[in-house]
């Protein structure tokens, strides 16, 4: 009460004061804000082996690069879209080179495999989605939704790179809805082939990775057409297939029945050549069927052990994988940019109480609570890929449904909440930097322009979280109809007690002890999934009679797509609290757990709901906003060790303003000055 009084006299006060002096009672003000402890110090170099599981990996790729220096530009921008792929064809040959073998990776080595996607990531993202269209979509798809003998076939070749292909599914009008692709595939059975053909320009293949330039091959995503001999030879239209396609010689002659243009360049990622492709009559042997959900006989019977909803499903679902890069990617470039931020924010200083030295910026509340809720949700989300690659690995050897409908939906939830909040949290970074933030040698330029598209590919986020929200809405219905419930959805079980709000008594309870007990976090994010579930599964209920499904649906979007990041927003909590407990180091334990707190707390804060339902009472929802501050101040004296933790050598970070090195000499801006041409001391 007595520091809200404080704030208040001194802001009517500061109204009154020209400005200059304003800038020193602020000063003032964050100063003496300044009284909580700092957690207690730990070992980061500790911190990191308990993070990295593939830490070798990391020490063995990036002294690889360190060793190529001419492969690590300091700016990217202003760089001719040519030269740029030019330059990530050669960082992924230095790696293959160096015998890392992505796609036996991608098949068999999971945690490899996307670990080798967040470390890339700040070497270049283009590096990264070059290499998610070569072994995720391109090899994945043959992988996947092939047979053995297309594995056979096209596994080694994908592998060393000798064979560069594409995924061709989305076309000029098409992207998000898969099931409306027009390509065909038509069979000739005379020839035993199919005949690809693109039925005008709204179906041209656009965006297409690796078609500009490199790709051999495409997996095509057509409709398959059959003709029925038994009715004069008519089209029986199976829907939308995969299929293998040649594009280009191995010289780089475009095959006949194909033609490609160049993408141009985009936002961001020019270092990957997307391009469209056109069929005009382009013939591949029926074996190119990729096969594994549907087949075609010589005598053009299609067969498929699952009805045509399913095997839609199942092709789709099989491209998982992706998804997971695409997160783990977009973690790698969240721990780059926060690294860079807390470090240049530590170290540079503005203003200060009269007769005494300026401050640190990261000393300022505000910024302080800018920056280090981004670094707990970056923990956050670190150990919540980890339980989801830990799930791929389990619903790829045991094949069981339940889990690969789980994965399916985790993946999608967790891709775009993580590239939605890490567009976000760029922006915070950079703006936190202040101008020099805004250099392009500091990276956060490209790193904003190249992410941004992580929202949008591999499954637009508003339609990702779509497909969650179904998942739970089924849940919910399955449990009233007594069927088994897949593994993340069982809490779901207790609906009817979580989503009641605590009594009276709980939800006026300030102590910091409450605020921070693990049982109350968790049941708060479940409170509210239970209840935007309950309520959105009531409207829908409601709408679907007068209006119909689809138009229910749409009706009540907004409420669904907050139900879907609820449900993500509480398995990330449950699977950062887990890493909490189960870290073996008491000190890093506290920061964890101070972090992992900081998450939840500012999650609750920041949802009105909790406030609507009567959960926190307005004298608790004071005592959060305390505690957030409370626990930014104990955060912020750890900040380093935390980030340091993530160990991005300098090197790959290249940021001049947030280097290590800088941090360590208390010589912040050697780096920067040197970077732009001044002699040091001159
Ligand atoms: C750089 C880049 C690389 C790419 N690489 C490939 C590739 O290699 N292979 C490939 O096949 N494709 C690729 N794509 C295409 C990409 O996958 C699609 O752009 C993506 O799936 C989104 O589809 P769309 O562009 O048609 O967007 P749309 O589906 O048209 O979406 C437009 C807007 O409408 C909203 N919207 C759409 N449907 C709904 C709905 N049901 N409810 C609410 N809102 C909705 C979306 O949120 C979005 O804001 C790439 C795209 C880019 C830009």
């Amino acid at each position: 009460m007595a520091t809200d009084r404080r704030v208040q006299t001194l802001a009517r006060h500061l109204a009154q004061v020209p400005s200059s002096e304003q800038s020193e009672g602020l000063t003032r003000l964050a100063c003496s804000a300044q009284t909580h402890r700092s957690l207690p110090r730990f070992d980061s170099v500790v911190l990191e082996h308990y993070l990295d599981d593939q830490r070798s990996l990391k020490l063995e790729v990036y002294e690889l690069f360190r060793q190529h220096p001419e492969l690590l530009p300091a700016v990217y921008e202003g760089m001719p879209k040519e030269e740029h792929r030019e330059l990530v064809r050669k960082q992924l040959l230095v790696l293959l080179g160096a015998g890392y073998s992505p796609m036996q990776f991608f098949a068999k080595d999971y945690k490899k495999y996307f670990y080798l996607g967040e470390l890339l990531a700040l070497i270049d993202l283009s590096l990264t989605v070059k290499l998610g269209v070569q072994y995720s979509l391109w090899g994945g798809s043959i992988c996947n939704l092939g047979t053995e003998r297309h594995r056979k076939q096209y596994f080694e070749d994908i592998d060393k790179f000798r064979l560069p292909g594409c995924f061709a599914m989305t076309e000029l009008r098409h992207g998000s809805n898969v099931a409306a692709l027009e390509t065909e595939a038509v069979l000739d059975l005379a020839t035993d082939e199919w005949i690809i053909t693109t039925p005008d320009d709204g179906a041209i293949k656009w965006w297409i990775g690796n078609a500009a330039e490199d790709g051999q091959a495409c997996t095509v995503f057509a409709r398959l057409k059959v003709p029925v001999p038994e009715r004069d030879g008519m089209l029986v239209d199976h829907g939308v297939h995969a299929l293998v396609a040649p594009l280009r010689s191995s010289k780089g002659e475009i095959c006949p029945g194909v033609e490609i243009r160049d993408c141009g360049y985009k936002v961001g990622l020019q270092g990957v050549d997307n391009g469209s492709i056109r069929f005009a009559g382009l013939r591949v042997p029926r074996d190119n069927l990729l096969d594994r959900f549907a087949s075609v006989d010589r005598s053009g019977n299609y067969s498929s052990p699952f009805s045509p909803g399913r095997r839609f499903g199942a092709t789709l679902g099989e491209l998982t994988g992706g998804r997971v890069g695409l997160t783990s990617s977009s973690i790698g470039v969240l721990k780059g940019a926060v690294t860079v931020a807390l470090r240049y924010n530590a170290q540079r200083q503005q203003f200060g109480p009269p007769e005494a030295p300026e401050i640190s910026v990261l000393d300022y509340q505000s910024q302080r609570q800018k920056l280090l809720p981004l670094l707990a949700t970056c923990y956050a989300l670190h150990f919540t890929r980890g339980v989801l690659v830990a799930k791929y690995e389990e619903a790829k050897v045991t094949k069981d449904d339940k889990i690969v409908a789980d994965v399916h939906a985790m993946s999608a939830g967790l891709k775009a909440y993580t590239t939605g909040y890490t567009a976000n949290a760029l922006s915070v970074c950079r703006e936190s930097c202040g101008g020099h933030g805004y250099a392009a040698i500091n990276r956060f330029g490209s790193w904003r322009s190249d992410h941004d598209i992580f929202q949008t590919f591999e499954g637009d986020n508003t339609v990702l979280y779509q497909q969650v929200a179904a998942m739970l809405l089924k849940g919910y219905k399955d449990k009233f109809s007594g069927a088994p419930l897949q593994a993340t959805y069982t809490y779901l079980r207790q609906w009817a007690s979580d989503a009641l709000p605590p009594n009276p008594l709980v939800s006026h309870d300030t102590t910091t002890r409450h605020l921070r007990d693990s049982s109350f976090l968790i049941r708060s994010l479940r409170y509210r999934t239970a209840r935007l579930l309950h309520t959105a599964a009531a409207r829908l209920r409601k709408h679907s009679r007068k209006m119909g499904a689809f138009h229910a649906w749409n009706r009540c979007l907004p409420h669904l797509l907050l139900l879907a990041r609820a449900h993500i927003e509480s398995l990330i909590l449950d699977a950062n609290l887990k890493a909490v407990s189960a870290c073996p180091d008491p000190e890093c334990r506290k920061s964890l757990k101070a972090l992992a707190d900081l998450f939840a707390l500012q999650r609750i804060h920041d949802d009105i709901l909790f406030a609507h339902a009567d959960y926190v009472a307005p004298d608790k929802a004071k005592a959060i906003q305390r505690l957030i501050e409370q626990l930014c101040s104990e955060l912020r004296g750890v900040a380093l060790p935390l980030v340091d933790a993530f160990a991005i050598p300098d090197h790959i970070l290249r940021a001049p303003i947030g280097l290590s090195a800088s941090q360590q000499h208390g010589q912040q801006y050697n780096e920067y000055l040197a970077a732009v041409g001044w002699e040091l001391g001159a």
